[in-house]
């Protein structure tokens, strides 16, 4: 199960309408089948590349069409990019810059304004324990984590006087597709499930923390250590670890 199939669960369980976007319009359609007739909520499909330019402005002008007002914004979509950034096309590491970054700034901005206009509403950003160094081999989308952190921290403080509460969450390796569609070498036995991650982020969230380390506390501690070693050598570290995991 991915991050975001666990959200929409764990939201449907507290009884919330859901809104689900994906490329994947079939694995959309089932999922809203399923937690409608699990727990009586309602769920709309938008079917919507993210990689496009233009997806934030088209989710809104929809939900608007619509008269849907999002109180919970869990800005979940991303993929990684493994091996050297030279080795990969350009055109992916620029879809991944969008994807991760774009359009969660993008929906940030568009479905930020109007909870700031109700004065009510809250944003989850799905970041990484990637977030707290860079990480040769993978550096695009560790980068895209490490923003993801940032804007959440900063944008958190413009928006609390509003009442619209942002939180980062920084899952460690979980079990998802997230790695079949890399090169990493990573054995699922290390990874957190998908179903605790979130349930950890949401009651974070219901704490009103900023960030929260969902992952074990392995990862919690490889999410501190880069604040206490130079630079330099958070680097080198990273790198090894990505070539213990075949990402070079
Ligand atoms: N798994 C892990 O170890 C960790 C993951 N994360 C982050 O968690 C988030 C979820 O990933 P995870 O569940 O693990 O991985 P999955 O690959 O299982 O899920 C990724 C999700 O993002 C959607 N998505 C990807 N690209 C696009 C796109 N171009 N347009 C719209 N939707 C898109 C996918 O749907 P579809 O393919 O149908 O479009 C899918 O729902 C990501 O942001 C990832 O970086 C963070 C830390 C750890
Ligand atoms: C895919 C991720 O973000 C994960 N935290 C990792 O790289 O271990």
């Amino acid at each position: 199960m991915g991050l975001g199939e666990a959200f929409a669960e764990a939201l449907a369980a507290r009884g919330a309408n859901l809104v689900l976007v994906a490329r994947s319009l079939d694995a959309l359609n089932a999922l809203a089948k399923r937690l409608t007739e699990q727990y009586g909520v309602q769920a709309i499909v938008l079917a919507v590349d993210l990689a496009e330019r233009d997806a934030a402005m088209r989710i809104s002008e929809e939900l608007e069409r619509q008269r849907i007002a999002v109180d919970l914004l869990v800005n979940n979509a991303g993929f990684g990019l493994t091996g050297e950034f030279l080795s990969n096309p350009l055109a992916r590491e620029e879809d991944l810059v969008q994807v991760n970054i774009q359009a969660l700034v993008g929906l940030s901005h568009r479905l930020g304004s109007a909870m700031a206009a109700r004065n009510k509403g809250g944003i989850i950003n799905v970041a990484s324990n990637a977030s707290f160094q860079p990480i040769p081999y993978m550096a695009t989308y560790a980068a895209s984590k490490a923003f993801v952190l940032h804007f959440s921290e900063a944008l958190g403080h413009e928006l609390a006087p509003r009442n619209v509460q942002v939180m980062a969450t920084c899952p460690g390796p979980t079990s998802t597709r997230f790695f079949a569609a890399t090169s990493a070498d990573q054995p699922t036995i290390k990874m957190d499930a998908a179903e605790v991650v979130v349930r950890r982020t949401l009651e974070a969230f219901d704490r009103q923390e900023k960030v929260v380390y969902p992952g074990r506390s392995s990862v919690r501690i490889t999410s501190w250590l880069p604040r206490f070693i130079p630079r330099a050598l958070a680097v080198r570290a990273a790198a090894a670890a990505s070539r213990g995991m075949g990402l070079h």
